[in-house]
């Protein structure tokens, strides 16, 4: 649970919404990738937790796969989830843009700050999280979580075939460069606005707010806030989870 006990300031409410109707077809078949096991429990419940570990967060809105939202709904009422935090769930599209979308109507509306937070990064520490809303409370209309890259980054030609080599375009300078995470923290009104506006396809929320003009910062980001996409994520997941439960002594 977060240390931050301060009081929201008067007036600040704070909502995440959770896009977690994703088939999580790079992770292999199976259900739905959101409710897949970690560590015993679905990868969405440690995704609530993490966004209601904070003191600041009174709702959660679950953005369900489009024919899985009673599932969901029975999931949140079967696991302990803080008595101070409402939850909502709602059928989610076709695309994450969609399915955010789909969550932000949803939002009742004395909310006024919003995450928006991927289920797939199930293990994003309260930290990250309560250090994205204060960046929101100070005046920012859009904040993301990111760290530096490890590796060199080349921009090529996309191949016309899978495995054809591909010619390289250009090298960005790496030092410039950050690998952005969720939870991204946004003024609401900014958030719908631009959800209402950009019609690109995006890959972030954040890239909507630019798209406005509008500033987005960026605040330090966390190594456990990796996005559980391939199956070699999922097993580095269940190893830093495993470490958590030993380091807590369950
Ligand atoms: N139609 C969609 C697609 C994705 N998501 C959510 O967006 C987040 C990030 O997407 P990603 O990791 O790409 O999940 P999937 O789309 O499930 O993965 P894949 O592309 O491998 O199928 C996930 O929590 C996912 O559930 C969503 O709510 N609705
Ligand atoms: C929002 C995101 O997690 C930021 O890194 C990422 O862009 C989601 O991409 P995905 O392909 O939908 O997983």
């Amino acid at each position: 649970m977060s240390d931050d006990s301060r009081p929201s300031p008067a007036g600040t409410r704070t909502a995440a919404v959770i896009p977690a109707a994703g088939r999580g077809v790079r992770l292999g078949p199976g259900a739905p990738k959101a409710l897949r096991a970690l560590g015993g429990t679905p990868m969405l419940i440690h995704a609530v937790r993490a966004m209601a570990a904070s003191r600041a967060v009174s709702l959660v809105v679950v953005v369900a796969p489009p024919d899985g939202a009673p599932e969901v709904k029975s999931l949140l009422d079967a696991h302990a989830l803080p008595e101070r935090t409402d939850f909502l769930v709602v059928p989610g599209g076709d695309s994450r843009q969609e399915s955010v979308k789909l969550g932000l109507d949803a939002l009742p509306p004395d909310y006024d700050i919003v995450l928006v937070h991927d289920a797939a990064r199930p293990l994003v520490p309260v930290d990250t999280v309560d250090a994205v809303i204060e960046a929101v409370r100070e005046g920012s209309p859009a904040v993301v979580p990111a760290l530096p890259l490890a590796d060199t980054v080349k921009e090529v030609e996309p191949a016309g075939e899978p495995g054809e080599p591909e010619p390289v375009v250009a090298t960005p300078e790496r030092a410039r460069l950050r690998a952005v995470q969720t939870p991204q923290g946004f003024d609401r009104a900014t958030l719908i606005h631009a959800h209402e506006t950009v019609t690109d396809d995006v890959t972030d929320d954040a890239s909507m707010i630019e798209q406005l003009g509008l500033q987005v910062v960026v605040v330090p980001g966390h190594e456990e806030a990796f996005k559980v996409t391939r199956p070699l994520d999922l097993v580095l997941a269940e190893a830093v989870l495993a470490r958590r439960r030993l380091n807590d002594g369950f």
